[in-house]
């Protein structure tokens, strides 16, 4: 994807690079609500760039539940001021850089979930957005394997997985359980726990349709939570990492001694929760399996959605029933 597109003013010039314009289009919303709370706005600021920050020209963006819990107004206490432009996950090209980067230069084709915390003081002015504003730190070269749908759908996702699993001491040969494994974050923590830490055993579960894909992602167990409750199974496991809501139900069947990461609802122990952070190393640790393909991003069959199709978009997320992650492009 070029750095700017027919809708994009930006230019190329000989002596000034590319030239960037004072406003741009991007979904905002006023208030905090539903996904009718969305609107497209033509004329929006291009955010200031930072010292330590990129201007990224957005060639794809990924939608999270994040976004919809936070325009929700889950978390206004610690949320930036209104209006919001939301989106966490951009995937472009570098058009600009602060005084004070040190690595990435114009043209750089860059991948990153732009809130360092995901919950504190996330930034007004996201990524579903013509331009966004990213510190150095948080983004990584795209693998050039990928193409920017495909990188979009990463950061926040696979940085929760990761984090997840060093969090949970998770390593090689040791067995895990996967709640909500084929979801955005469920899909690449069996990816990751198989084919980077080195899983003895990866169960997961999913409805019917899912099975297969679970399976194809390196789960040796795929269990079908239609119809088998796997807190039902005499099967325990070092650790269960629960995309789902099912804290309660998990800690029943892992190992003594083992773990139980929750990514989301009420915690009991031995379990615990934790907020993704987002960092750009972590991404240049895993871009040789995805230059690899020994990890691979999954991008909804749905998607990716068209800019325009935001409302959509964030209508399908919603259902819950997203395979892999729901991306936007082009942007
Ligand atoms: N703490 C943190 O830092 C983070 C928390 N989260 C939270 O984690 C959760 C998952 O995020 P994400 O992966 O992006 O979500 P997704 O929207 O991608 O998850 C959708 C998937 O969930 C599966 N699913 C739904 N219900 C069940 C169930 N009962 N058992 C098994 N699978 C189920 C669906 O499969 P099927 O259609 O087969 O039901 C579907 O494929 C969200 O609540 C999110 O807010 C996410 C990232 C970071
Ligand atoms: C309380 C966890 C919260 O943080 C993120 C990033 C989510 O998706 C959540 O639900």
């Amino acid at each position: 994807a070029s750095a700017s597109s027919s809708s994009s003013p930006a230019v190329k010039t000989a002596e000034a690079g590319v030239v960037v314009p004072a406003t741009m289009k991007a979904w905002a919303y006023d208030d905090y609500g539903d996904a009718s709370v969305l609107r497209l706005d033509e004329a929006v600021a291009v955010p200031a760039v930072g010292e330590d920050q990129v201007l990224v020209r957005v060639a794809a963006a990924a939608l999270n539940p994040v976004d919809s819990k936070r325009r929700a107004g889950k978390f206004k206490a610690s949320d930036s001021p209104l209006p919001t432009v939301p989106g966490y996950d951009v995937a472009g090209v570098v058009v600009k850089i602060g005084s004070k980067v040190k690595s990435l230069k114009e043209g750089d084709e860059v991948y990153g979930n732009i809130n360092e915390k995901a919950l504190e003081g996330p930034k007004q002015s996201g990524s579903l957005a013509e331009y966004t504003a990213v510190e150095e730190k948080l983004l990584a070269l795209k693998p050039k394997n990928l193409d920017f749908a495909q990188a979009a759908g990463l950061p926040l996702a696979i940085e929760t997985a990761h984090e997840g699993l060093e969090r949970a001491g998770f390593s090689a040969g040791k067995s895990i359980l996967v709640l909500g494994g084929a979801g955005g974050v469920g899909s690449l923590a069996i990816q990751l726990a198989k084919h980077v830490f080195g899983a003895s055993k990866v169960a997961a579960t999913a409805s019917t349709p899912k099975l297969e894909f679970l399976k194809n992602l390196g789960a040796d167990v795929a269990i079908d939570y239609t119809k088998d409750n796997f807190d039902e199974q005499p099967e325990k496991y070092d650790v269960v990492f629960d995309a789902v809501g099912q804290g309660e139900k998990a800690v029943k069947v892992v190992k003594e001694g083992g773990s139980v990461v929750v990514l989301t609802g009420a915690v009991t122990p031995p379990g615990f929760r934790f907020v993704v952070t987002s960092d750009g190393s972590v991404l240049e640790k895993l871009n040789p399996y995805l230059e690899s393909g020994k990890v691979k991003p999954l991008v909804d069959p749905k998607g990716p959605f068209a800019f325009s199709q935001v409302v959509e978009a964030f209508s399908y997320l919603e259902t819950g029933r997203a395979t892999g992650k729901v991306v936007i492009s082009p942007i």
